[in-house]
């Protein structure tokens, strides 16, 4: 599968502060990676250095073999950590917006994951609960045709019942060679989707596996293994 994510020796301060060390990681097409670790430990901001949202670092990034910028825009697929939506939004507005935006986003399916989730079509997206929003976004970022999608915490304010249903829409909604990077605090209720998973510690990248192998490594789950490596 290509190489659609290459990171050299990346390094990124905020003033003083070293948040990330010396990344290399090389990801493809093909697989669902998690990307892991506690609180400030730096997967947001390595979330936001891919989406070209964050330009001062030094190092080298290439996405689907070009260096960031328009190419990169076009088959990334970003969910944020959060919502983005102006006040006066409907979720009509919403889907006008990214069928404008976005050559690959496919309208029909987003309505039909709307219909799924009981999110009605013109609704205020104000007036949604935070999980609805969350849910509602979801369905925008994995209803467009990208080579990438990276998720940032995208079951944080879903309930229990509802995770099946965007591990669903997850899985069912990619491009069988496209690449998913998915970072989570809820590790035991996703990991059975992982392919590969990445630990991030203090900005640095700790171990890159393929997930089945690591578990039978280690005859453990990967929420014990992270347990134990972070041990908390
Ligand atoms: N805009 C900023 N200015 C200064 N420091 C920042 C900024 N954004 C993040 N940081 C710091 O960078 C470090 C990494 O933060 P980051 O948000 O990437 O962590 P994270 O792993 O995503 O955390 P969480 O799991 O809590 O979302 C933290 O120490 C944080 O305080």
């Amino acid at each position: 599968m290509s190489e659609l994510i290459k990171i050299q020796d990346l390094n990124k301060k905020y003033g003083k502060k070293q948040v990330l060390k010396d990344v290399n990681l090389t990801l493809h097409g093909g697989q669902i990676v998690g990307l892991l670790g506690p609180n400030g430990s730096g997967k947001t901001t390595l979330i936001k250095v891919l989406n070209g949202l964050l330009k001062e670092y030094d190092g080298d990034v290439q996405i689907d073999q070009q260096a960031i910028g328009i190419h990169s825009k076009k088959i990334i697929s970003y969910l944020p950590d959060e919502p983005y939506f102006e006040n006066w939004m409907t979720t009509s507005d919403a889907l006008n917006l990214f069928v404008d935006m976005y050559d690959d986003f496919d309208l029909n399916k987003a309505l039909s994951l709307m219909e799924r989730m009981d999110i009605e079509k013109k609704v205020k997206i104000k007036e949604l609960s935070k999980g609805m929003k969350e849910k509602f976004q979801l369905i925008l970022v994995m209803s467009r045709k990208a080579k990438i999608y990276i998720l940032d915490e995208p079951l944080g304010g879903i309930d229990p019942a509802a995770r099946e249903l965007i591990l669903d829409t997850i899985l069912n909604n990619y491009a069988e060679d496209a690449l998913v990077l998915l970072s989570t605090h809820l590790i035991a209720d996703i990991e059975k989707i992982f392919d590969e998973v990445i630990f991030i510690k203090n900005g640095e990248i700790i171990l890159h596996e393929n997930s089945e192998d690591l578990r039978m490594k280690r005859q453990a789950s990967i929420n014990d293994i992270f347990k134990e490596e972070f041990k908390c």
